[in-house]
């Protein structure tokens, strides 16, 4: 019930006759549109005054037990009061709810799929039990483990992140990619298993010159250092995609691939795994989405891809999460976020993550908050209210959960972080009373790794050297750095106007950097012209908007550099147990108070860590490797701000053994990826990212 609904009431029925409403505030889970246990309290009172009003006390659901439960923390809850708690019409020979403490994070998983066999084999099928987290992402994950563990599983999640979903997008993209990185996924296929040395040979070859996207397949005969089996594999590849180029529709072409042309279908279709028949069903609702795309110009795989990007960045895939009706009489374990469980019941639920940091989460501030007194009935400014808001909302999700259980309740939670240090339990549990039995387990065996989380047998010859900002997109991402810096297949893509300014603003530095001589504000507003012209934004929609960006950023540039001297910047080589990392400063400035300024120039916005980042790090060691007594400084042009960096010498301990440990991992072959649902979508390796081929990769880089 939000407002909305209230004033459409009162249009329908202003005096409020025969208006008959029920709802429970401890379960006011839908603030995000609007509705809160507010508008409950005042239904019967200001907005239809005179209402009769009744409690519902009795509970017909759950064991005495579970009632109790929920019952003695609904007393404590904001939006309930003492008495909130409800009486169990069951009998009471059910089992307390239970808290399952394991140490560390990952044996949380082994542990729930050990309770839910538990359960099956006290008479709860698999179909009965419910796993209920508070959002999609940790769903998606227990899902995995729970499969890897043997337990099947009712679980779309996101679509376009499910491994045989990405496999099929990978392999679009081999038509429309010029480097092909997709066959990094389709070379591990079963129907095309292609070792790794054979697909860095195809990215070697497809480096060297240019060939239009997906014609390399008709010639497989003319890449070097491809072996007879990668050979016969590829040619069987080209078979299945004969007569499909870059203009293709996504549509035909998997169609066509995993009806005709292989047994792919036929596999999911007939094979009785559970794990399987979901993966039939993420394809099948994979193929409806794609038969339907909306008209545009381009090619219609790039375009799809695009979409698919735009839809996951948005959160817009959410109608593609649904399970079709046909899927909801397997018998596997339903998992579920709180919110998609309201109104349903089980015979088991569990529930794991209960600790500190998982529940109650306090959410950041909105980045766009509500007018302050905008909010009805809201005490204190907009953020007050908004956080007071979000404080009961996790109240009422933890007495969802606990409320859909008929039978068991079984909580989890690790009680170790993966530093060793302790990880606390969510304060919400003290709160459930005696009514909580607690203890802790240590499963029998461990959880199985993850195909996509495996080592890569890298074989390095002779040592590593990278580039500090190279051993930066390490620190964020070690899977992109992979795809980037290793297989070098994971550059830019797309390109849109607003990069190719950065790129003009970008040459104009770099000629001004290269110039002996000081540039006229006439000359620069010549360059300025031409780079953006070069760029191919002469006749653009918004060429002055950028032109005026344009100029403000190299007017901030060339301000840093007035009264200075400046110096050739030389490249520093930071030698690490053996290993190089290079660091090549943009510019260097004696500036007009004596003081040397050793910068890195960057087009852009700074980012929050970037001043804190091994990139950083690496810099200062150069900096007093090669210039002592200088600073040094990172420049962001479109900040007009130019920052010295400052690491305290703990700071920059610490951040020289990262990079030792960074250098040591990519030597070991570990490049475990940071996943996120807002970064994922905008990397290069977005549908390729998982697993690799088979076999060692050979590597030079020094
Ligand atoms: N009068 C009754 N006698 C026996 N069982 C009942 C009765 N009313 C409801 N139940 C059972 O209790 C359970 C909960 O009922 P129902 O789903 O209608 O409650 P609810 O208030 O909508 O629950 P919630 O809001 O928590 O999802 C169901 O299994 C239902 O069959």
């Amino acid at each position: 019930m939000n407002r909305s609904s209230v004033r459409l009431l009162h249009a329908l029925r202003p005096d409020g006759r025969n208006l008959w409403m029920v709802g429970d505030a401890k379960q006011s889970i839908y603030r995000f549109r609007g509705a809160s246990s507010f508008n409950m309290a005042r239904f019967g009172k200001e907005d239809f005054a005179n209402g009769k009003r009744g409690r519902l006390k009795r509970n017909y659901r759950s064991v005495p037990e579970i009632v109790e439960s929920f019952s003695s923390f609904a007393t404590t809850m904001c939006s309930g009061d003492a008495d909130s708690g409800l009486e169990a019409h069951r009998d009471g020979k059910g089992q307390k709810p239970e808290l399952r403490t394991v140490q560390r994070a990952e044996q949380q998983q082994v542990a729930l799929a050990d309770a839910i066999e538990q359960l099956r084999s006290e008479g709860f099928a698999y179909r009965d039990q419910a796993v209920l987290c508070t959002g999609n992402e940790k769903l998606s994950t227990i899902g995995q483990d729970l499969e890897r563990l043997g337990v099947p599983v009712l679980f779309l999640g996101s679509l376009f992140e499910r491994a045989e979903v990405k496999d099929l997008l990978a392999l679009l993209s081999v038509l429309v990619d010029r480097r092909a990185m997709g066959m990094l996924r389709v070379a591990c296929w079963p129907d095309f298993t292609t070792s790794f040395s054979d697909v860095a040979a195809i990215f070697e070859h497809l480096r060297a010159a240019e060939h239009p996207s997906g014609s390399w397949l008709q010639h497989v005969d003319a890449i070097p250092s491809v072996s007879d089996t990668g050979r016969q594999t590829l040619s069987k590849l080209a078979i299945a995609l004969s007569g499909f180029d870059q203009t293709a529709s996504p549509w035909t072409v998997l169609a066509t691939l995993l009806l005709d042309r292989t047994r792919i279908a036929a596999r999911f279709g007939v094979s009785e795994d559970l794990a399987d028949r979901t993966r039939g069903i993420a394809i099948w609702q994979f193929l409806n989405f794609m038969r339907v795309q909306p008209a545009g110009r381009g090619l219609p795989i790039t375009r799809m891809l695009d979409r698919v990007r735009r839809l996951v960045r948005l959160g817009d895939d959410r109608d593609l999460r649904q399970l079709p009706a046909a899927a909801q009489h397997l018998d596997a374990v339903r998992l579920m976020t709180i919110h998609g469980a309201k109104g349903l019941e089980f015979g088991g639920v569990h529930m794991p993550g209960l600790n500190s940091d998982t529940i109650p989460r306090t959410p950041p501030a909105p980045p766009c908050p509500a007018p302050d007194g905008m909010i009805a009935g809201a005490e204190g400014s907009a953020l007050e209210a908004y956080r007071a808001g979000q404080a009961e909302e996790q109240e009422c999700l933890f007495y969802v959960a606990q409320s859909r259980a008929r039978d068991r309740l079984i909580l989890y939670a690790p009680t170790e972080k993966s530093n060793g240090h302790s990880r606390p339990l969510s304060p919400f549990l003290d709160r459930l009373g005696s009514a909580l039995t607690r203890r802790s387990v240590v499963p029998a065996r461990p959880l199985p790794v993850a195909a996509e989380a495996r080592g890569v047998e890298l074989v390095i010859d002779g040592r590593l050297r990278f580039g500090a900002p190279q051993i930066a997109l390490y620190e964020s991402c070690p899977r992109r750095f992979f795809y980037t810096h290793v297989l070098h297949v994971g550059g830019r893509r797309t390109t849109t106007a607003f990069m190719h300014l950065h790129e003009a603003v970008r040459s104009v530095v770099e000629a001004v950097i290269a110039s002996d001589v000081p540039v006229t504000e006439q000359e620069l507003t010549d360059r300025t012209d031409t780079a953006l012209a070069d760029e191919g934004l002469g006749e653009h929609g918004y060429r002055a908007e950028f032109r005026d960006l344009a100029s403000a950023m190299l007017r901030f540039f060339l301000s840093g550099r007035a009264g200075a001297i400046a110096e050739a910047p030389v490249a520093v080589s930071i030698n690490l147990g053996g290993e190089e990392i290079l660091v090549e400063p943009d510019e260097v400035l004696m500036r007009p108070d004596g003081i040397r300024a050793v910068r890195r120039v960057r087009t852009g916005h700074m980012r929050s860590a970037e001043s804190k980042d091994v990139g950083a790090a690496a810099l200062i060691l150069a900096v007093k490797q090669a210039y002592p007594g200088a600073v040094a400084e990172l420049v962001h042009l479109s900040d007009g701000e130019a920052s010295e960096l400052s690491l305290s010498d703990r700071e920059l301990k610490g951040r020289t053994d990262k990079l030792s440990k960074f250098l040591g991992d990519i030597r070991a072959g570990r490049f475990p990826a940071e996943v996120s649902s807002r970064t994922c979508p905008n990397c290069p390796a977005f549908f390729i990212c998982g697993p690799t081929p088979d076999g060692p990769l050979q590597k030079k880089f020094a």
